[in-house]
């Protein structure tokens, strides 16, 4: 074959190239229309059953000399491209979705600002247990100048019998001494129920880890006028979160502040493994805020700072951390809490960590 000939077959295969790949272009338009059809009427968008029909349709159509085995695997591959447009599709509508909206959203806790840009620290005893406890803490914050705190007052334990928390008492105290000392409170809610109850004394609603999918708690949170701080559930993939937050915004409450807090896998060394690429993948998808909870997720002491600073490394946009005054009395997680001395040297050492971080 002459050179020439090669290059008038070569340019024939340019414009049945630019030709299928207007068909698939064309197919894609009338593949995406399918997949918004199949959302709303909440259809799996997977169908093998239509798959085989077209494949054994183009089989029959088909007079070569493509074989048949590589027509299979050609609109495989176009079937499989077909779905993982659908999903794209889907992702990019949600309300939570970065492509949905692009610059960040900034939660307003009472003037303190979550993704504006700078970090935000949340502190506070895993439990509320005493106005004393809670007092110590609050007033080692103050100093700080920091303006957040957090307390459980209904803890969801793993086991029934151990402490559950104060309840509505526990909120009173966390009220009382974040008015004192001009502190935000941040406190976890588990039911619908509780969450009435606790709007007067709460400026952050935390949906805890154990709850990320308890979705009528989700709705309701939705439908309240205060930030809402939601865990990554322990064992959740990213998507999962991300739908849990739409859950909230769906309801027309868009100040979501998302919170990872380790995921559960064989790893034993911490309490669980903290997902740190989840940040800057929540960063990109969403457009909301994202904390990183470095008590909860390696349940270690030890790796508190570097943990934290990985954290704000990679983007975070605050820190939480729990602090007690005497650990080792505490009715929860009393291995994993920071002394008011550790605490110190923590924010000491966060501090200069970030300086340093922001002049290279
Ligand atoms: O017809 C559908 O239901 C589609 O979603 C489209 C389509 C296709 O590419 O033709 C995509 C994925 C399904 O598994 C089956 C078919």
């Amino acid at each position: 074959m002459r050179q020439q000939d090669l290059e008038q077959l070569r340019k024939e295969v340019d414009g049945l190239n630019v030709k299928i790949l207007d068909l698939i272009n064309e197919r894609t338009s009338l593949v995406k229309q399918i997949g918004k059809v199949k959302e709303k009427q909440g259809v799996n968008r997977y169908d093998p059953m239509r798959e085989r029909e077209m494949l054994n349709f183009l089989k029959e159509y088909n007079e070569g000399p493509l074989p048949n085995g590589i027509l299979d695997e050609i609109f495989k591959g176009i079937f499989m491209s077909a779905l993982e447009i659908q999903k794209d599709e889907e992702k990019n509508a949600l309300l939570v979705s970065r492509k949905r909206k692009p610059e960040d959203t900034i939660v307003n806790v009472n003037g303190t600002k979550i993704g504006d840009g700078s970090q935000t620290f949340v502190f506070g005893p895993c439990a509320v247990e005493s106005y004393e406890q809670v007092k110590a803490v609050a007033q080692s914050i103050k100093a700080k100048g920091l303006t957040m705190i957090r307390g459980g007052a209904y803890k969801p334990r793993t086991s029934p019998y151990d402490f559950q928390g104060l309840g509505l008492e526990g909120l009173k105290i966390l009220r009382q001494v974040a008015d004192e000392e001009g502190l935000q409170v941040v406190t976890e809610i588990v039911t619908p129920g509780h969450l009435e109850e606790a709007l007067d004394y709460v400026d952050v609603v935390q949906i805890g880890a154990r709850n990320m999918q308890n979705f009528e708690l989700l709705k309701e949170a939705g439908m309240i006028n205060k930030p809402v701080l939601l865990k990554r559930g322990m064992s959740a993939t990213i998507d999962e979160f991300v739908k849990a937050a739409e859950y909230i915004i769906a309801k027309g409450n868009d100040q979501i502040i998302l919170c990872e807090r380790g995921i559960r896998t064989y790893e034993r060394a911490t309490r669980n493994t903290l997902d740190i690429s989840a940040v800057p993948i929540l960063k990109q998808e969403t457009h909301l805020p994202v904390m990183v909870d470095v008590t909860h997720s390696t349940g270690r002491k030890d790796l508190l700072l570097p943990t934290a600073k990985a954290a704000i490394a990679v983007g975070a946009d605050g820190v939480m951390a729990e602090v007690h005054p005497d650990p080792a009395v505490a009715l929860s997680d009393a291995q994993q809490q920071m002394d008011i001395g550790e605490f110190d040297a923590f924010y000491e050492e966060i501090q200069r960590f970030m300086k340093n971080y922001a002049t290279v």
